[in-house]
């Protein structure tokens, strides 16, 4: 990725969560390790995944081929986007990117990461959704740690 092509957002994908390599997400090569940026896009994907699907019960289902294209260094800022490429009746498909901020060039992306919304028994729901929401109107109004108590 050239300079003129850095953008705030990429192929309809908008950067949001932005991250600070530190000594413990590196690997033995002293560059981050890679099962610390997917911890992190997985847990980006489900909160994505519940805004878009309304349901804080989400699983993921699917992770396809990752390619790392670059890596970045301690002290490197990295930023996260994602965006909903299909809506399914339970599932939504998502596609990410990763993008090191200090030397500009892309780190990752993935195609396809699937997250299925299911119900409290961790079976498949049906979520309604057919489009994007760049709102918060979808935003689950009960927490899942105090059962009924429903918040504001
Ligand atoms: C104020 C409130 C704040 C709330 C604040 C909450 C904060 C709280 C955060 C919690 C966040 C948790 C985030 C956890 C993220 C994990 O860590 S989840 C852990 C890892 N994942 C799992 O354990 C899932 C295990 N798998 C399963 O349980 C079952 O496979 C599933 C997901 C229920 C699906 O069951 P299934 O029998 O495959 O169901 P099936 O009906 O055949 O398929 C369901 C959908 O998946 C699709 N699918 C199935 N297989 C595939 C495949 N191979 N490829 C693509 N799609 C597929 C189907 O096409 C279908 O999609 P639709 O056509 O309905 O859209």
């Amino acid at each position: 990725m050239t300079e003129s092509q850095w953008h705030p957002s990429e192929d309809g994908i908008n950067f949001h969560t932005r991250k600070w390599v530190k000594p413990e997400d590196l690997n033995a090569n002293g560059t981050l390790f890679g099962g610390s940026l997917l911890r992190w896009i997985d847990e980006e994907a489900a909160i994505y995944a519940i805004i878009q699907l309304g349901n804080y019960r989400v699983v993921t289902k699917l992770i396809s081929e990752i390619n790392f294209e670059a890596s970045a260094l301690q002290g490197d800022l990295i930023e996260m986007g994602l965006t909903a490429t299909r809506f399914g009746r339970t599932s939504l498909t998502m596609r990410a990117v990763v993008r090191n901020m200090i030397t500009r060039k892309r780190i990752l992306t993935i195609e396809r990461l699937v997250f299925v919304s299911v119900d409290e028994d961790g079976q498949p729901k049906p979520h309604g959704y057919r489009e994007i929401t760049y709102d918060r109107d979808r935003m689950p109004r009960e927490h899942p740690a105090t059962g009924s108590i429903r918040l504001g």
